[in-house]
This record gives C-alpha cells, sequence and structure tokens, in this order.
C-alpha cells in the first residue's frame, strides 16, 4: 500500500465511530540499537506491536526493558536502527523532520510524569495551546466535550499553581487531547499523583478511551494503573515477551513476578 501524505491523514470528525479492526498505529519489526561496538545496547529488538483505534494499552516491563525507546520511536521522536513505524497510515519514515514536527503537533497528544504545563497560562490557555500554535482555533464542541470529560469546567480560568495536581494532569490531558489525535502517549502519567488523584485521572483515561474513542498508550510500572487498560504488553530485554487482554491487578502482579520484576 502506498504511504498516505500527511496532509491527506483524515481527521474523525466529534463523535464518528471510527470503524473496528483499524490500527491508530503499529510498529513493524522495530529495532533500535544505541552506541557501536562493544558498548551497543539493543533498546528494542525486533519488535513488532499493533495499536487498534479506541484501545488502551499499557506497556510494562523491568527496568531497561525499552518502554520509553518505544513509545519515542512509536512518537517519531527518536529514530530507528531498522523496521517502521506507522501513524495511521503514515510511514514516519517518509517524512522530512518538518514534517514529522507538524505531525507530532496535530495527529499525537503526550501526557508526561510532570505535567510541564505553562505556570503563566490559565488552564483554558494551556489546553488549546496545541491549537493555537498550529494556528487553528480549537473546535469548540470538541473543546467542550474535552472538558466536561475531565471535569475542568469550573476550573478554566484556573492558573497551575491554584489547582490540585490531579487537576493539572488533567489540563494536560485536555492538552494532550485539543487536536484529536491519532494516539496519546502517557509515559507515567499517575508518577507524580497521590493514590486518589491517581484512580481519578486513570478513571478519565480509561473515559477518553470509551466515550471519546481515542487511543492511550501508557507506560507504568503501576500494576493497578495497567489494570485500567485494554490489555498489558510486557517487555523484555526489548522484546514482548507476553500480552494480557481485560487484565487485572493480580494477574498482572503475577505476571510481573515471573518476570522477576516485584
Ligand atoms: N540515549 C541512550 N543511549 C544509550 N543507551 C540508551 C539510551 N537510552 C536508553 N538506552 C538503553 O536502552 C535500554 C532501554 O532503555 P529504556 O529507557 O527504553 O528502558 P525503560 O524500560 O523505559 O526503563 P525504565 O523503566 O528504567 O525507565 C537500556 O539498556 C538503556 O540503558
Amino acid at each position: 500500500m502506498t504511504p498516505q501524505r500527511l496532509d491527506s491523514v483524515p481527521v474523525p470528525a466529534v463523535g464518528e465511530v471510527t470503524q473496528a479492526g483499524e490500527l491508530a498505529a503499529r510498529a513493524v519489526a522495530v529495532r533500535k540499537v544505541y552506541g557501536t561496538g562493544e558498548t551497543s545496547v539493543v533498546a528494542l529488538d525486533d519488535l513488532t506491536l499493533d495499536l487498534p483505534r479506541g484501545q488502551f494499552t499499557a506497556i510494562m516491563g523491568p527496568s531497561g526493558s525499552g518502554k520509553s525507546t518505544l513509545m519515542h520511536c512509536l512518537a517519531g521522536l527518536d529514530t530507528l536502527t531498522s523496521g517502521q513505524v506507522f501513524i495511521g497510515e503514515t510511514d514516519l519514515a517518509t517524512l522530512s523532520d518538518r514534517e514529522r514536527t507538524v505531525l507530532r503537533r496535530d495527529r499525537l497528544g503526550f501526557v508526561f510524569q510532570s505535567f510541564n504545563l505553562l505556570p503563566t497560562l490559565t488552564a483554558e490557555e494551556n489546553i488549546t495551546l496545541p491549537a493555537d500554535l498550529a494556528g487553528a482555533a480549537p473546535d469548540p464542541e470538541w473543546f467542550a466535550t474535552v472538558v466536561d470529560k475531565l471535569d475542568l469546567r469550573s476550573r478554566l480560568r484556573h492558573r497551575p499553581s491554584e489547582l490540585s495536581g490531579g487537576q493539572q494532569q488533567r489540563v494536560a490531558v485536555g492538552r494532550a487531547l485539543i487536536r484529536r489525535p491519532a494516539v496519546v502517549f502517557a509515559d507515567e502519567p499517575t508518577g507524580a499523583l497521590d493514590s486518589h488523584a491517581s484512580s481519578e485521572l486513570l478513571r478519565f483515561l480509561r473515559s477518553v478511551v470509551d466515550e471519546l474513542l481515542q487511543t492511550v498508550v501508557m507506560v507504568t510500572h503501576d500494576p493497578g494503573a495497567a489494570a485500567h487498560a485494554d490489555r498489558v504488553v510486557f517487555l523484555v530485554d526489548g522484546r514482548i515477551v507476553l500480552e494480557l487482554s481485560e487484565p487485572t491487578r493480580e494477574h498482572i502482579l503475577d505476571v510481573m513476578g515471573r518476570l522477576g520484576e516485584e
């Protein structure tokens, strides 16, 4: 199939039901080697992963197993040694640096452990920032949907310092969603939250998948967080060693124990 160019990637309308089986992203035989010679490290080793649209995938594995590298390669933040990464039908290798930057801005959302909000902007301005940077006013209907889904309506005029950690992270999720991305990448999104704010954030992430049909990929060390996902992919030494569908915390803990990760 001819890879689709960036400017022809269709953006689904609000409420549009995506077709079952469509892939938001995929990694095909991805290999990532850092360095050369004796000091080289194989971070990803012939890894293939499909990310179906409208699914919540958690990526787990011991420290150094390649989780961050996989996320960075999927998001076009790091180059591959070999293999391919597709966002929708777009092969990232066919894009120029500029086109890859635009794709990241327009088609991908990011949520990090440290919320990375701009302190001088209000919650609303932080959420709409990616749209403003793209020179495109955010779709008012989608903005309202996201704000209500994340329960931020009464906090829009507040600056980050006037918000709780959980609220700040919800603003970060809103910012990640504002361009209706193909995929939201979340790297330890609950790492800086207490257990109440954590479980609240995970419920919000779950509902953006279930009700807004967004696709979320989350790296986490927390079995309780991963249990909110539709499936958990376990990495060891840059390879997928196991996948769990409809995971429970107990089942995840059991696998972590077997992988020597508890
Ligand atoms: N820039 C780099 N240069 C050299 N080696 C690297 C680089 N980034 C990662 N690595 C190595 O690649 C391997 C995978 O690292 P990665 O950060 O993807 O693991 P991880 O599963 O995310 O780990 P953690 O859970 O500790 O964050 C590790 O052996 C790491 O040391």
